[in-house]
């Protein structure tokens, strides 16, 4: 390399051309690593193989995803214990650790403590860096930079031009990592300690889902051992929601988080029933978590037998009166049913071996063992303290009106009761009609019964929605970890939509998570947020509005069309209009009228996709109802007849919430089509 000194760029270059060869030499060498004398057996070397192969892919060069992005020059060698081995003030910072054969670092992981003042840095507090650089890459070639000199107050403060493109550039393809333009207020969320759970209030577009996701990698990596022995999920409202995300973490080197719905997680019944609103409503709310443990503990009886244990010549009996006292003793303690009842022969067995120990015996724990599997001990305990299966208790509770009864009285009112119950009763778990609310209920039960296993950390996205016996189900997955909770309260459209996040949080086991709320918004331009944002006052009066960083005036267009011959032709106008721009369109419209657009693309020869599915070059537009618009996001949106979008609601104020979800999805330009008028809020010029 004989880059000239004088040409900062080419000597950027050349140090990019360096570190990809340290990276290639860093990957030969793990190809080349001979296992054999390291490991005893064939098991460990499996093993150990394995994880080369892990850290070989990690170590592939992505030539679209460039190397490093960001430059720290420290005005002070920062200490050792920062630098990560490496001495010198100067750093680049990028996706992942890259080092020269001296062990030397060449780029540092952005995740890393010394990384942290390229997103944190400002003149007011320069946090020891005099320098910051930012790069700019074209197709992988380093093309450009930005500096900004923290400690020269001459200078003056602007919003970076690379972060303005970044955020512009055309969204074709799944969602991207944000990791060369992370801003201070979501790095601080990302780099929160692992230890406390928090909670992200933000309107739509104010990088939720990118700070959850990049939460996550960073505390993989601030705590990879713990997390790698716990677990971690990222919880998502839907499949095309999932699948939309699917390849942030991954870009980020993370490949072993589990992405699930909150669906997903429950799933113990094949879900085959509809709830409608007012019953989805009782069966979510956390009242019934103390119907199901009522109806459950009645499973136990007081018994009314001695418990009569023979063993060789000997006859010991516990008299009713001592197995009740042991039964109620259990009953007093907050033990989950299952481990109660796993408990209770041990607890019978010692009352037998103190009979024992009484009349000059001296059993050791291996009698008391057999004691408690003893036939009568086993007979006795089935008899008190039966098992019991989840989705019978639930069946049973919905299909029994004087079970329910028995077990609400006092919890739920006679209407409510009235409300869930079945019409018809099941007869079987298989073959009984569940819904989603159904198999929550069942997993509570479970639970109550054996303890849910807790991940180390769970992220829940588009939180707003779950019911309070969702959160309760999410909850019990990180009781011993924590949570990152997403959501925006303007946004919840189901009946049972949560009306604070205070609330949530206690049905979530969170109560202490601290709430935080972002406001700058990254995707939708100024001029549709702003009226998007005239139905807050209707739909969360006590919100922040989103104050957009991105200008693109001229983005929104709203085209009244009476009385149409031809109902989708303006609409399929509009699209073919959004398709001459490059990036991807969504063709947004109440579920109902989803048939009938799609006949209509296909008679006009348009193809479109599903949500969730990849945009390619050739086909860049998809149809999306507007019950799945959340959480996704398109260069350009027709938005069709809102009047649709409203009535297909249950009410005005959830068919308001659907119109601003819809509304809020374009980054660059979006077109309202409609016949019918346009609720008011919006209707006023
Ligand atoms: N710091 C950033 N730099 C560049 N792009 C960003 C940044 N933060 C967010 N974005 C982009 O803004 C868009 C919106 O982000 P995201 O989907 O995470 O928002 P959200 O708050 O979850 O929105 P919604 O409420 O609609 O679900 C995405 O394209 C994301 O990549």
């Amino acid at each position: 390399m004989n880059a000239a000194p004088e040409d900062p760029l080419a000597r950027e270059r050349a140090h990019l051309s360096a570190s990809r060869a340290a990276l290639r030499a860093m990957r030969e060498d793990a190809q080349a690593l001979d296992i054999r004398d390291v490991t005893a057996n064939w098991v460990n070397a499996e093993v150990l193989r394995g994880q080369l192969d892990e850290r070989i892919k990690a170590l592939a060069d992505l030539s679209h995803t460039p190397l490093f992005f960001g430059r720290l020059d420290f005005l002070h060698a920062p200490g050792a214990e920062q630098a990560e081995g490496g001495e010198g003030e100067q750093f680049y910072i990028g996706r992942r650790h890259v080092h020269d054969a001296d062990g030397d670092p060449m780029v540092i992981d952005w995740r890393a403590p010394v990384s942290q003042p390229f997103y944190r840095a400002s003149k007011k507090d320069p946090l020891d860096v005099g320098l910051r650089r930012r790069f700019g890459y074209t197709g992988g070639e380093l093309t450009a930079y930005e500096d900004e000199h923290l400690t020269d107050t001459t200078e003056a403060e602007q919003v970076s031009r690379l972060l303005q493109e970044e955020i512009e550039r055309p969204r074709v393809g799944p969602m991207r990592d944000i990791v060369a333009t992370i801003q201070p207020e979501q790095d601080e969320i990302v780099r929160g300690g692992l230890g406390g759970s928090v909670c992200v209030q933000g309107g739509p577009g104010t990088g939720k889902t990118a700070v959850g996701l990049h939460r996550v990698a960073y505390l993989l990596y601030a705590h990879r051992e713990r997390l790698a022995r716990t677990g971690t999920l990222v919880i998502g409202p839907n499949r095309s929601f999932l699948h939309y995300i699917e390849q942030v973490l991954p870009a980020l080197g993370e490949l072993e988080v589990r992405q699930a719905t909150v669906d997903d997680l429950v799933a113990h019944v094949e879900v085959k029933g509809v709830d409608d609103a007012a019953a989805a409503v009782v069966k979510g709310d956390a009242r019934m978590a103390d119907v199901l443990r009522r109806a459950l503990r009645s499973h136990v009886t007081v018994p009314q037998e001695a418990v009569v244990v023979v063993r060789g010549s000997r006859r010991w009996r516990v008299p009713a009166y001592e197995v009740e006292e042991i039964v109620r003793e259990l009953l007093a303690r907050d033990m989950r049913y299952g481990a109660a009842r796993d408990a209770l022969p041990q607890r019978i067995a010692h009352a037998v071996l103190v009979q024992m120990e009484r009349s000059g015996e001296a059993p050791d724990d291996r009698v008391q063992d057999a004691v408690a599997r003893n036939t009568a001990v086993k007979a006795a305990v089935k008899a008190i303290w039966p098992p019991v299966d989840p989705a019978k208790l639930v069946l049973r509770l919905l299909s029994d009106a004087d079970f329910l009864g028995a077990h609400a009285d006092g919890i739920l009112t006679p209407e409510e009761q009235k409300t869930i119950l079945w019409a018809r009763p099941a007869r079987g778990v298989k073959s009984a009609k569940w819904s989603v609310a159904d198999a929550v209920l069942i997993d509570e039960a479970a639970d109550q019964i054996t303890r849910t296993h807790s991940l180390g950390h769970v992220v829940l996205d588009e939180a707003q929605d779950l019911s309070p016996m969702q959160y309760r189900a999410v909850g019990r997955r990180c009781t011993t970890g924590s949570a990152t909770v997403l959501g925006d309260l303007a946004q919840g459209t189901t009946p049972w939509a949560t009306p604070s996040w205070d609330e949530a949080l206690a049905h979530l086991g969170k109560a202490d998570a601290v709430v935080e709320e972002l406001t700058a918004g990254f995707r939708v331009p100024r001029e549709v947020i702003a009226y998007a944002s005239r139905l807050l006052p209707a739909i969360a009066p006590d919100l922040t509005e989103v104050s957009s960083v991105r200008q693109s005036p001229g983005s929104l267009a709203v085209r009244h069309v009476p009385d149409p011959a031809d109902p989708a032709e303006a609409v399929l106008a509009a699209c073919v209009e959004s398709l001459r721009n490059e990036g991807s369109v969504g063709l947004i419209a109440a579920d109902a009228r989803v048939p009938v657009l799609a006949e209509a693309l296909r008679a006009a020869g348009l193809s479109y996709l599903d949500p969730g599915e990849e945009t390619t070059p050739d086909t860049r537009l998809t149809l999306v109802p507007a019950s799945l618009a959340k959480g996704l996001e398109y260069d350009y949106v027709v938005l069709d007849e809102p009047a649709a979008v409203l009535t297909g609601e249950p009410d005005e104020r959830t068919g308001l919430r659907r119109l601003y979800v819809a509304l809020t999805r374009a980054v660059s330009g979006l077109t309202v089509v409609h016949t019918a008028p346009l609720p008011e809020a919006l209707a006023t010029a």
